[in-house]
């Protein structure tokens, strides 16, 4: 891999994908990732070998692939900071909720190829998915870099940019909704006698099971989840519990609030 890329603003979203590039192949001297706090840079650099800088500008000279990791609310003056900087034909990604690509774009010189993406935190380990969709000077080639680098945190999936929204909602934050299902399983486990340790052994590994065997064997969810349910037996009980608590009317109501949230960072 010969482009260099630049990582603007590496908190916790910028450090998974420098995480998961770099696990996947990427190597240091191809990436440069920029902090506000030197101390910052310096455990970065300590980490994972990157050069770090506190000069936005000087970090997208000479970038291919500018990727822009601050919260929403910092996009516009960062981008108005690089533009005159970025390389010819350098494409920027923004990965913050509710930017969309006609706000990037006027904010940099016109014909910037740019592509709102939303990543998921398990990218640190190669384990995320990004949805990808492209501004109007976007080429295929611009594409193809794109997802040749977050192709190295996990899948990707190209989606109409008015999708933006719900996947922000879904994919974007759902890994918190999955933490807190470990979470308060792990709980219950200790609230039913087990010890901590084995309690979030066996919650983790559940989800992750559950996971793996959804994609693997490509059947329905519900069709997997009647596999389980015996007749009148013990997870018809629990699951009869989570109905009576409306598990699915929250989370109908999460992702239409965070769908509605990420419109709102975007207005
Ligand atoms: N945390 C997550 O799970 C996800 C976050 N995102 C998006 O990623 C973006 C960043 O979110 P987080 O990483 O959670 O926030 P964060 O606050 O951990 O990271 C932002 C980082 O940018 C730095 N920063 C701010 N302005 C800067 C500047 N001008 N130059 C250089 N560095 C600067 C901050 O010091 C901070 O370290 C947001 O726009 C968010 O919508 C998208 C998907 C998932
Ligand atoms: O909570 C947020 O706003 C960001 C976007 C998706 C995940 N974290």
């Amino acid at each position: 891999m010969t482009e260099r890329v630049a990582i603007l603003g590496t908190g916790n979203m910028g450090e998974a994908i420098l995480a998961g590039a770099l696990g996947a192949g990427w190597s240091p001297g191809e990436i440069v990732a920029t902090v506000r706090a030197s101390e910052r840079g310096a455990a970065l650099r300590e980490r994972f070998g990157v050069v770090t800088l506190t000069d936005n500008a000087a970090a997208v000279a000479g970038a291919a692939l500018v990727v822009v990791a601050v919260k929403p609310k910092g996009v516009p003056a960062l981008l108005g900071e690089i533009g005159r900087s970025l390389a010819d034909g350098a494409v920027v990604v923004s990965v913050a909720a509710g930017v969309t690509t006609p706000a990037m774009e006027s904010e940099l010189p016109a014909g910037t190829p740019v592509v709102r993406t939303m990543p998921n935190t398990p990218a640190q380990i190669g384990a995320g998915i990004t949805a990808v969709a492209p501004g109007t000077a976007a080429t295929d080639a611009h594409l193809a870099l794109v997802e040749r680098f977050l192709g190295g945190t996990g899948d990707v999936v190209r989606v109409a940019e008015k999708d933006m929204d719900a996947v922000t909602a879904l994919s974007g934050g759902g890994p918190a909704y999955v933490f807190l299902v470990i979470e308060a399983m792990t709980e219950a486990g200790v609230h039913a006698g087990l010890t901590r340790d084995v309690a979030a052994r066996l919650a983790q590994q559940t989800v992750l099971g559950a996971a793996r065997l959804t994609v693997e064997s490509g059947e329905h969810p519900a069709i997997l989840r009647e596999k389980v349910t015996s007749p009148a037996g013990t997870t018809a009980a629990g699951l009869r519990a989570l109905e009576d608590a409306g598990v699915r009317a929250a989370f109908l109501a999460a992702i239409a609030a965070a769908r509605t949230r990420s419109e709102q960072l975007g207005a």
